[in-house]
């Protein structure tokens, strides 16, 4: 092992007792979420191993700090570290709207080609939800990170790269049916074969290692046939080609039904569930939006592209309890890079208060531990935000939904998720 490098053989982790984690502190609540959850991490580390490990943290600069200290977004150097070392944890980076940077969250999942953004989605007793059964809600969403419109080819109304785009797709394509052309900002949407299969292969692999018994793939290729349709078709025969004999997939159903009829697919779907197959199914994304609310023990891992992943994230949370409890982690299978980070952004106008929820980046961090194979501390931290939960002490998001709560500050949540470790 190997002065506090992570490092990756033969597809496993080799983790030290002392790795070194590269953390971005982040814009508006980052500092405060990151402080208080920081400590939370580090002192389950230090009593599930009585001090035989420990993270060393390395900070590493991007957005409002990063310009401010270098003049750079997002330095040359934060993505060397975050290389090096592997695995990074981060708080929220601010993009403006409208103009201005890019988003530094997208950058760096594109530029390390992280190509899944895993959020699970889970109750904790007593979190407050606007919802009646909040604990029917037990999802994994696996959302595509490098492509579709995040790819961030789009032109600006009236520019020269719009003009000539226009131009291409009326005189070469034929393009006729946009309504305004001249005034029309235009993107582009691009989702491929590849970056489909790897999302949804570790969607279904997923499924596979935690017993899951259905893998919905979200779209809506109905409108967008060969983006959000080609997912579709990808996700359905990659499954069929690559888990052939664990899966059976509504394709398959279909199939059999317009070959021997309906019955007899009921039988193929029955008998692939009580040999233990996962159902890989679909759903067109407003309708599953929906559906969610009203039925969601129906869904288990989710797997979609970019923007989807983007709404049903923020979606699911508002089930759960909201995105201060809202976790994720931008994982490249292949390489052993990921960043941990919340699904929440900088809610500026609570920044430097000591008042949101550190839930989400420190579940993040939990995300992290698992993901290190240091159960033991993660399982103290989950165990911790469920007591402290259960006894009512919690930050306002919280407090304003419950009868009878202590509303503390952040860092005081923290203190308190210590004392109940
Ligand atoms: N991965 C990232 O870094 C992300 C960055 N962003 C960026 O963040 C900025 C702000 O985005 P915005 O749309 O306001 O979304 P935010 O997620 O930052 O905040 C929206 C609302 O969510 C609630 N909220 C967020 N975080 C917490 C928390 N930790 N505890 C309790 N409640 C919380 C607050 O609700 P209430 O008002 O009800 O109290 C807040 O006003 C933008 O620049 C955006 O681009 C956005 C998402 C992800
Ligand atoms: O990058 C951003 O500013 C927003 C990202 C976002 O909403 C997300 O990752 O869920
Ligand atoms: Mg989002």
């Amino acid at each position: 092992m190997t002065n506090g490098k992570i490092v990756v053989e033969n597809g496993v982790l080799n983790v030290p007792n002392n790795p070194v984690i590269p953390f971005i502190e982040g814009d508006g609540i980052g500092p405060d979420i990151w402080a208080a959850a920081s400590r939370v991490i580090d002192a389950a580390v230090e009593k599930a191993y009585n001090g035989e490990k420990k993270i060393e943290w390395l900070e590493v600069l991007a957005g409002e700090k990063a310009f401010n200290q270098t003049g750079e977004w997002l330095p040359q150097e934060t993505l060397n570290k975050i290389d090096e070392y592997l695995i990074a944890i981060k708080g929220p980076l601010t993009t403006p709207i409208g103009g201005g940077i890019r988003s530094l969250n997208v950058a760096l999942r594109q530029e390390l080609d992280l190509y899944v953004c895993l959020r699970p989605v889970r109750h904790f007793d007593g979190v407050p939800s606007p919802v009646k059964r909040p604990e029917d809600v037990d999802m994994v969403i696996f959302r595509e990170n490098t492509e579709d419109i995040y790819a961030g080819i789009e032109y600006q109304a009236g520019s020269d790269e719009q003009k000539k785009l226009l131009n291409f797709l009326q005189t070469e394509l034929g393009v006729n049916k946009i309504r305004f052309p001249e005034t029309s900002g235009l993107g582009i949407k691009p989702v491929s074969q590849e970056g489909t299969e790897r999302l949804v292969r570790a969607a279904i692999e997923y499924a596979i290692k935690h017993d899951k018994p259905t893998v919905t793939l979200v779209h809506k290729g109905n409108i967008m046939k060969f983006t959000e349709g080609g997912f579709k078709n990808w996700g359905y025969e990659l499954a069929e080609k690559e888990f052939a004999d664990k899966v059976f997939t509504w394709n398959q159903y279909d199939a059999i039904k317009a070959e021997q009829g309906e019955a007899a697919a009921n039988e193929a779907q029955k008998a692939a569930e009580a040999a233990g197959k996962i159902i890989v199914k679909d759903s067109i994304a407003d309708i599953f939006l929906q559906q969610i609310l009203t039925r969601p023990t129906e869904f288990d891992v989710v797997a979609t592209m970019n923007l989807n992943g983007d709404y049903i994230s923020d979606a699911l949370a508002a089930q759960v309890g909201g995105i201060g409890i809202a976790p994720g982690a931008n994982i490249n299978y292949v390489t052993g890079h990921a960043i941990f980070e919340a699904t929440h952004g900088t809610a500026p106008k609570y920044a430097g208060q000591d008042k949101v929820n550190p839930s989400s980046v420190l579940l993040s961090g939990v995300l992290m531990l698992e993901h290190l194979g240091w159960q033991e501390a993660a399982d103290l931290v989950t165990k911790s935000v469920e007591k402290t939960i259960s006894s009512k002490v919690v930050t306002y998001d919280f407090a304003r939904l419950m009868d009878g709560a202590t509303e503390v500050k952040c860092s005081e949540f923290a203190n308190e998720l210590i004392k109940n470790l």
